[in-house]
């Protein structure tokens, strides 16, 4: 056989195995071919071009051209799949005849990790935490955890970034591995996660398979060379996830599902898109074990209604004769009558929503409600939707009072708004740091870019009209700068773990108390500290009080951080001057976009256009005009910003020497005489107003 082309968009792998290979010409379309996942190490996470996109590879395709009546036609040459997939089956039980059902190796829980020994999860699991050192549960994990392994359904809230996706993740996990059988040619769907945006889907994914690529991992270590490895059947993955989202090749989906998966996370309107034309998915959802709603709340915030209702209906028991049939875990073969176990986790979810739960007034009645036309709109109705096969759904809720996690420090800063873009300066190279700025809308985040880029601020942009490849890409570099700033939409707001962000500022005030504590929720997590900032200017301060309130607080509770006025003022002319070069810069594109639309038309209808008017004159002394406002605003950057009392000349002198913090390395990098400090500790306390006077560490 000659050696095959690459084919675009994959990579071949040749095998040495000894499979037979008949050879046939039958497909035509590249969707048609046998394409198989990549699997791919975890440390790539959403690193490099690709994301955390999912590869696929072909394997023994080879490309080949023949001449017809309508001229050279593509085509390939595939083994017959069906043969190659029974050879490769059997080869993987030829080899390791104990593939099915492989012993895991057992983990000294007791010793290595003591506090997770009551668990009693999957020594695979254990050793993954162990891995990862997490040496205990955090608190909603070790809440939930019992009542999950146990069978019981669970409705969890607990604060931003406290660990929600092992707390329903390992349970899955657990039983999957438990009942594992990866020799099966095709798998059923056991696990549904619906998550609400594209983001939090891949992430959840993402963290999953970390468990399950350290269990392959530890798997494969036993092959004694690179070689080895090489040309060793793969085996499948013990427990196979994939992610299904919008924005994303959905061929390429419903290949990966035509496959089969055991846990499938995906958001509602892709799935559902899927489902539609998908009777064996359909069918599997109806059939499934667990069944996750991630940041529920948010679902209906995302517009996801009708979708998920469309979804849920389908894990819906059609009547009571169905629903106490025990699953018989033994015999995965069997299709399981009832086994679904329900949960539900948000960082928020109102007392009312939670006493509704657990009264069930749901089942068969809301269905029908729906088909009469009553569609579902809050997450009352969702959740009052859903069929809990628990009598009595365990909620626990840990919640922190008024919605603020402990390591959070909150701060506010009283401005105009015409002022909300120097202050933000202001607080960038004061407390440098990774910084996800809030904003209401993608227009303020379209005007707000490139005035950072002009101050020498690195900041990317994080909204819904960027691609789904362009959101992941600007994920990845603000994960990976330790100094830069993420400007973001509310799409940002919930669910994202982004490790290690310094601060959250909301440069417009939230919508609700709910997305106040979302936002906030993307620091602080997983117990680390983290600080957050209002920009309140005066006609938000109602919204805030109300916002505030909601959570059961008052806005003098949320102290103001101090601004150090004099440095404000040298800011402000850098500022004012970056915004003249962007509003000469947006007059230059459009008056360019209007010359070349009117050439283009006067082409069209042959007529000729005043030379005045196609002059480029005065475009050029423009362009002189703005040449000279960047070479000031450069000018202005080089210099350094200077805190008052403070002398550059004789650092041992003037009212305000810095020698000391320069000799320990306390300093600030862009403002002399201004010491290095977090915004956390110049918080100024209670109910006092905003000086007049910078304050005495940066000032005189
Ligand atoms: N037991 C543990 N010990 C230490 N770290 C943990 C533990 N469990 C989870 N984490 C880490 O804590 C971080 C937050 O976890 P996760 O994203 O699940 O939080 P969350 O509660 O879902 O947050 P959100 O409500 O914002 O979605 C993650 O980086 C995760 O890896």
């Amino acid at each position: 056989m000659v050696d095959p082309p690459v084919l675009a968009g994959s990579k071949r792998r040749l095998r040495n195995t000894s499979i037979r290979k008949r050879t046939k010409i039958h497909h035509n379309t590249t969707d048609a071919l046998p394409w198989k996942t990549v699997k791919r190490p975890m440390e790539t996470g959403m690193d490099g071009d690709d994301g955390i996109l999912e590869l696929e590879e072909v394997d023994g395709v080879e490309v080949v051209y023949e001449d017809t009546e309508a001229g050279r036609i593509m085509a390939f040459n595939v083994i017959d799949v069906a043969e190659d997939m029974e050879s490769e089956a059997e080869e993987v039980r030829e080899n390791s005849p104990d593939a099915e059902v492989a012993e895991p190796e057992p983990f000294d829980c007791n010793n290595l990790l003591p506090n997770w020994h009551s668990h009693s999860l999957h020594p695979t699991l254990l050793r993954t935490l162990h891995s990862k050192d997490f040496l205990s549960p955090t608190p909603i994990q070790a809440a939930a955890l019992p009542f999950a392994l146990s069978g019981r359904d669970v409705v969890g809230i607990a604060q931003t970034g406290s660990g929600k996706t092992l707390a329903y993740g390992l349970p899955i996990l657990h039983r999957l591995l438990a009942t594992a059988n990866p020799s099966k040619l095709k798998r059923k769907l056991s696990a549904l996660i619906l998550a609400p945006t594209r983001e939090l889907a891949l992430q959840v994914s993402s963290h999953l398979n970390e468990f399950l690529n350290a269990v392959e991992s530890n798997d494969d270590k036993d092959a004694e060379t690179e070689a080895q490895k090489a040309t060793a059947p793969r085996s499948p993955p013990i427990v196979s996830v994939a992610t299904i989202v919008g924005g994303m090749s959905s061929q390429k989906q419903r290949r990966i599902l035509d496959r089969g998966v055991d846990i499938l996370v995906a958001t509602p309107g892709r799935l559902w898109d899927i489902i539609q034309d998908d009777d064996d998915l359909a069918t599997q959802i109806k059939n499934l074990k667990f069944l996750v709603l991630d940041e529920a709340d948010r679902m209906i915030e995302a517009g996801h209604f009708a979708e998920l209702e469309n979804i849920l209906r389908l894990t819906l028991r059609e009547s009571k004769a169905d629903q106490i049939e025990p699953e018989n875990e033994e015999d995965d073969e069997e299709p399981i009558q009832d086994g679904l176990q329900t949960f539900i986790f948000s960082a928020t979810l109102s007392k009312d929503l939670q006493r509704n739960v657990k009264r069930r007034a749901r089942p068969k009645a809301s269905g029908k409600n729906n088909k009469s036309g009553s569609p579902a709109s809050t997450l009352d109705d969702l959740l009052l939707r859903l069929d809990f096969r628990d009598p009595e759904p365990e909620i626990i809720d840990l919640s922190p009072q008024g919605g603020v996690v402990s390591t959070l420090k909150e701060s506010k800063i009283e401005c105009l708004s015409a002022d909300k873009d120097v202050y933000l300066y202001y607080f960038l190279l004061r407390y440098p740091g990774r910084s996800l700025v809030f904003l209401a809308s993608i227009d303020g985040i379209r005007r707000l870019l490139p005035l950072t880029e002009l101050l020498n601020i690195k900041a990317f942009p994080l909204h819904s009209q960027l691609e789904q490849r362009q959101r992941l890409k600007n994920l990845d570099r603000f994960k990976s700068t330790p100094k830069s700033v993420l400007l973001a939409t509310d799409i940002a707001a919930r669910g994202l773990d982004i490790p290690a962000v310094d601060h959250v500022i909301h440069y417009q005030i939230p919508r609700s108390a709910d997305a106040y504590i979302h936002r906030n929720g993307r620091t602080a997590r997983a117990m680390r500290s983290g600080f957050s900032m209002l920009m309140c200017s005066p006609d938000e301060r109602r919204v805030v009080r109300a916002l505030l309130g909601s959570l059961g607080r008052q806005e003098s509770e949320i102290a103001e951080i101090s601004i150090d006025l004099s440095m404000l003022d040298k800011l402000k002319e850098r500022v004012q001057l970056a915004r003249k070069i962007e509003t000469a810069h947006h007059k230059t594109k459009k008056a360019n976009h209007d010359r070349k639309w009117m050439k283009e038309a006067a082409d069209a209808m042959e007529i000729e256009l005043d030379s005045d008017f196609m002059s480029d004159r005065k475009q050029k002394t423009k362009d002189i005009e703005n040449s000279k406002l960047k070479a000031e605003l450069k000018r202005l950057l080089a210099q350094p910003l200077i805190a008052r009392g403070v002398s550059i000349r004789y650092i041992t002198s003037g009212s305000k020497p810095i020698v000391d913090d320069l000799l320990a390395g306390e300093f600030n990098n862009s403002m002399v005489g201004v010491k290095k400090t977090e915004a956390g500790n110049d918080l100024l306390s209670g109910k006092k107003k905003k000086p007049k006077r910078a304050p005495k560490t940066s000032t005189t």
